[in-house]
C-alpha cells in the first residue's frame, strides 16, 4: 500500500450534482457561465437538491420555504453576546451556531428522507440569518429580521445593513452566491460527505464541513486576499510587495488549484464584477491592484486566479467585513453541502480509506520507571 498525497487524482464517490472536466464546471450539466448569466442563486439551490431544474411553482414554493424558516432561535443570538467579541472569527461562531441549530431542532436525528430535505430548507433558510446576526450583535446592534418578500441574495444583505441593497447589490451578490454554491469533490464537501457517511445528521455534516472551509488553503483563501490587498496598500507598492512574496516562495492567497490547470471558469465572472463595482464605489485602485498582482503571478508562476481572488475586492465593494467573506462561501455552499449529504444518505457506504504506516516497527512495552 502506497500514500497518495492530498488523495490527488482520487476518484472518492460518484456524484450527480457537479462536475469538473477539462476545466469546465457544470451543475447538473449546466455550464456555470450559463447559470452564473441566467439562473437565481434559489433556481441553483433547486437544481442541486433536485438535479433538475425548477418550474415557476416549485421555484415559487422553494422560495417562500426558505422565506418562512429565516428566523432563528433567540438562545443563538443570547450565546453570541457572551463570545469573546474581539478576539472570536466570524467563522467559529458559525460552525458553533450551526451545531446549535441541531440542538434546537427537534428531527435533527430523524433519519428519512423527507425529514432530511425539511432540515436542509431549513438549515439553508437560517444559515443567512445566523451569519448576518452575529456581524450585527458584535457590532453592539440587535439583529435584524428578515423580510419575507425579498429573495434570499436581498434578504442577506438587508439583514447585515438594515437597509435594503439596490438592485446593482442584489444582483451582483446573488450572482457570487450562484458562483460558490458547489464544486465537486472538494475539502469541506468531501468533509461532509465523510461524516455523514456514518450515518450522522445532517447539522453534523455541515458543521464539519464549516470547519474544513474555514483553513486559508480553502475557502478562508477570501479574506487572506483581502488582507493582502489592504497590506499593499496601492498600485505602486504592487510589484515589490508580490516579488518578494514570490522570492521567499511564500503562497500568494487566490492562486492556484488542485483541478484546474488552465483557470477556474468561476474566476472571469467575479473580475468582471469587480471592475464594475470598484469603479462604482470609486475604489478603482482595488481593481487595478488585483489585475497587476494577477498578472505578475501568471506569468511569473503560471498559476491562473481561482474563486477566492476576485470575490474579495466584490465582497468589499458590497461594503462586507473582511472576515464575513468566507462565512459568506459557507452561506452558498450550504446549498452544495446539504446537495452532496443527501446524496451521500440515498447510496451510502461507509467512507474509510487505509494508511500507509511509516512509524517504527513491533516494540515491546517499556515499564515508565524503565525508560
Ligand atoms: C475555494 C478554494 O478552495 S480555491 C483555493 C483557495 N486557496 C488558495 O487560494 C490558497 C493558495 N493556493 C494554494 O495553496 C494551492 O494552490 C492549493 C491549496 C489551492 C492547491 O494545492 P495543491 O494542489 O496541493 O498544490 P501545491 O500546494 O502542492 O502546489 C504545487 C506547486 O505550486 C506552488 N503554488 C501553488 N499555489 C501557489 C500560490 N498560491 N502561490 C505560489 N505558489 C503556489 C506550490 O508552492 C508548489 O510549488 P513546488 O512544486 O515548487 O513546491
Ligand atoms: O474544489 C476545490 O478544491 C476548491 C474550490 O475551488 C471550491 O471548493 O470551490
Amino acid at each position: 500500500m502506497s500514500a497518495t498525497k492530498g488523495l490527488e487524482g482520487i476518484v472518492a464517490a460518484e456524484s450527480k450534482i457537479s462536475s469538473i472536466i477539462d476545466d469546465t464546471l457544470t451543475y447538473v450539466g449546466y455550464n456555470i457561465d450559463d447559470l452564473a448569466e441566467n439562473a437565481s442563486f434559489e433556481e441553483v439551490i433547486y437544481l442541486l437538491w433536485h438535479t433538475r431544474l425548477p418550474k415557476e411553482d416549485e421555484l415559487a414554493e422553494l422560495k417562500q420555504q426558505l422565506a418562512d424558516n429565516m428566523s432563528i432561535p433567540q438562545a443563538i443570538v443570547d450565546q453570541f453576546k457572551t463570545y469573546p467579541l474581539s478576539t472570536v472569527h466570524p467563522m467559529a461562531a458559525l460552525r458553533t451556531a450551526v451545531s446549535l441549530l441541531g440542538v434546537f431542532d427537534e428531527e435533527a436525528d430523524v433519519m428519512d428522507p423527507e425529514a432530511n430535505y425539511r432540515k436542509a430548507i431549513r438549515l439553508q433558510a437560517k444559515i443567512a440569518t445566523v451569519v448576518t446576526a452575529f456581524a450585527r450583535v458584535r457590532k453592539g446592534l440587535e439583529p435584524v429580521s428578515p423580510k419575507p418578500e425579498l429573495g434570499y441574495a436581498a434578504n442577506f444583505l438587508y439583514m447585515l445593513k438594515g437597509e435594503e441593497p439596490a438592485d446593482i447589490e442584489i444582483e451582483a451578490f446573488d450572482k457570487a452566491l450562484v458562483l460558490h454554491a458547489d464544486h465537486e469533490l472538494n475539502a469541506s464537501t468531501f468533509t461532509a460527505r465523510v461524516c455523514v457517511a456514518t450515518l450522522s445528521d445532517v447539522y453534523s455534516g455541515v458543521t464539519a464541513a464549516i470547519g474544513a472551509l474555514k483553513g486559508p488553503l480553502h475557502g478562508g483563501a477570501n479574506e487572506q486576499v483581502m488582507k493582502m490587498l489592504t497590506e499593499i496598500g496601492s498600485l505602486e507598492n504592487v510589484e515589490s510587495y508580490i516579488q518578494n512574496k514570490l522570492d521567499n516562495k511564500e503562497k500568494i492567497m487566490g492562486f492556484g488549484h488542485r483541478v484546474y490547470r488552465k483557470g477556474d471558469p468561476r474566476a472571469p465572472h467575479l473580475r468582471v464584477m469587480s471592475k464594475k463595482l470598484t469603479e462604482l464605489t470609486g475604489k478603482p485602485e482595488l481593481y487595478e491592484m488585483s489585475v497587476k498582482i494577477h498578472d505578475m503571478i501568471v506569468e511569473q508562476k503560471k498559476l491562473p486566479a481561482n474563486v477566492d481572488f476576485f470575490s474579495a475586492s466584490v465582497y468589499d465593494s458590497l461594503g462586507i467585513d473582511h472576515d464575513l467573506f468566507t462565512p459568506i462561501f459557507a452561506v452558498s455552499r450550504t446549498s452544495g453541502w446539504v446537495a452532496h449529504i443527501l446524496e451521500q444518505y440515498a447510496n451510502n457506504r461507509l467512507i474509510r480509506p487505509r494508511a500507509e504506516y511509516v512509524g517504527p516497527g513491533m516494540q515491546k512495552y517499556v515499564p515508565i520507571s524503565e525508560r
